[in-house]
């Protein structure tokens, strides 16, 4: 029998096959992505990991294991680490903006409330998405990129289809799984809810930055 992350992942698999055919990934993945688009990108970016790096935080608090909470709290430090370095590397200090665009500002808004309001097993599935989705696409590119020497995104590539992260998804993965087995039927709902959602959002994420959405008033 499947367990819980299989069968999500199996039911979301077109939102994760949409991902792959988005023009930010394709022109990502050829080194075509023109500069300000991903400029744009890795400035919103970093406005929502400096979010998302609370929510882990708060998700580790709840954990009812010690080394659960340990996960959660390394896995924010790491992100402090890790993708700021990565951004360090392509930000660009004199465009940066402090103003979140309304798809990043749903994004956070939305792990931030399911983190404060809900159990701590809907709230693993709502913060799943950014690990697993992040990884399968870091994945993608690399099995399908025919550039690796001279792709200027390269290192955000290998950053993500990286073994290191490869690592703390599959732990992600197992606790969230652990949470699914003990969930009573309207729970594993919201779970499976929260999953979807995050999924979508990523999927939005990509495509507002590939517009650079603005605020429309
Ligand atoms: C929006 C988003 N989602 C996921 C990740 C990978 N941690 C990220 N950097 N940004």
């Amino acid at each position: 029998m499947s367990n819980w992350y299989q069968q999500i992942n199996k039911t979301t698999g077109s939102i994760l096959a949409k991902i792959q055919n988005q023009p930010f990934i394709k022109e990502l993945m050829q080194g075509t992505l023109p500069k300000d688009v991903f400029q744009f990108y890795i400035n919103q970016d970093a406005l929502y990991l400096a979010q998302y790096k609370k929510v882990l935080a708060l998700v580790g608090i709840k954990c009812r294991d010690e080394n659960e909470t340990q996960f959660f709290l390394d896995a924010a430090t790491g992100i402090i680490h890790v993708e700021n370095a990565l951004h360090q590397h392509f930000v660009n200090a004199d465009s940066f903006t402090t103003i979140a665009s309304p798809t990043c500002e749903l994004y956070i808004s939305y792990l931030s409330r399911i983190a404060h309001e809900k159990s701590i097993a809907v709230s693993i599935a709502a913060v799943l998405p950014c690990f697993t989705i992040y990884k399968q696409i870091g994945d993608y590119i690399l099995e399908n990129q025919t550039n690796k020497d001279n792709n200027p995104y390269q290192e955000w590539i290998n950053t993500y289809g990286g073994e290191e992260f490869a690592a703390s998804v599959e732990q992600a993965i197992n606790i969230a799984n652990k949470y699914a087995q003990t969930a009573h039927q309207e729970e594993l709902e919201m779970m499976n809810q929260a999953f979807l959602k995050a999924s979508q959002l990523e999927w939005m994420f990509w495509d507002s930055a590939y517009r650079k959405e603005q605020w429309e008033i």
